[in-house]
């Protein structure tokens, strides 16, 4: 099946230490749109897993986090591309939700969603360690970016064995549209 899953903050937009906390904040990063365009034209579903602790955190609600999917899919739609689905944590570090990245949880719901068993064969993008290992848990493999936090991922060392690791969203896609 032709699904990817990506991560939001540092994949699609720029992320921010302070979180992105407002619709004018939610800012998408360059070629990011046009990449998941390119996906959809070519057939593949595009769902999202994204922490949101900001929610539990009281930086947004969850009409401001609506109001940030309505401004990706506003982007989208003029170039064909679209969002199937997305999964989101609203939960803080001290909940013990399953949904939580390094958590499977998001994961497994969205494998359901699309009647698949497990995620073997289905990339997962991300630009944090936790986005990796969350995929993996249900067999995804493992890509990488260098946006975001992807620099300061890969200076921490320890990426699971088999990622791959792309400049930024628009080169997984690349990568995955000439396989
Ligand atoms: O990258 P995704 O999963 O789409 O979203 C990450 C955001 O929810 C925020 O996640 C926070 O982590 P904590 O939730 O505080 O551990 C921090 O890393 C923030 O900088 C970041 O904006
Ligand atoms: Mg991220
Ligand atoms: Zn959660």
């Amino acid at each position: 099946m032709k699904l990817i899953i990506l991560d939001r903050d540092g994949v699609i937009n720029f992320d921010s230490d302070e979180y992105v906390k407002s619709v004018d904040e939610w800012i998408p990063l360059p070629g990011s749109i046009e990449a998941i365009a390119r996906l959809t034209k070519a057939g593949w579903q595009v769902a999202i897993a994204t922490n949101q602790s900001g929610i539990a955190r009281g930086y947004f609600d969850l009409s401001t986090l609506d109001a940030m999917h309505d401004k990706l899919a506003t982007l989208l739609t003029p170039l064909g591309g679209k969002i199937d689905k997305i999964e989101f944590c609203p939960h803080g570090p001290d909940v013990s939700c399953d949904c939580r990245k390094p958590l499977p949880g998001m994961f497994r719901t969205i494998a359901d969603h699309y009647g698949l068993a497990d995620l073997s064969g289905i990339p997962v993008v991300g630009d944090s360690l936790r986005d990796l290992e969350a995929g993996m848990q249900l067999g995804a493999t493992p890509y990488l970016v260098k946006t975001g936090k992807g620099e300061r991922t890969i200076a921490k060392g320890s990426l699971p064995q088999g990622t791959i690791v792309c400049d930024d969203l628009a080169a997984v896609v690349d990568a995955l549209l000439t396989e």
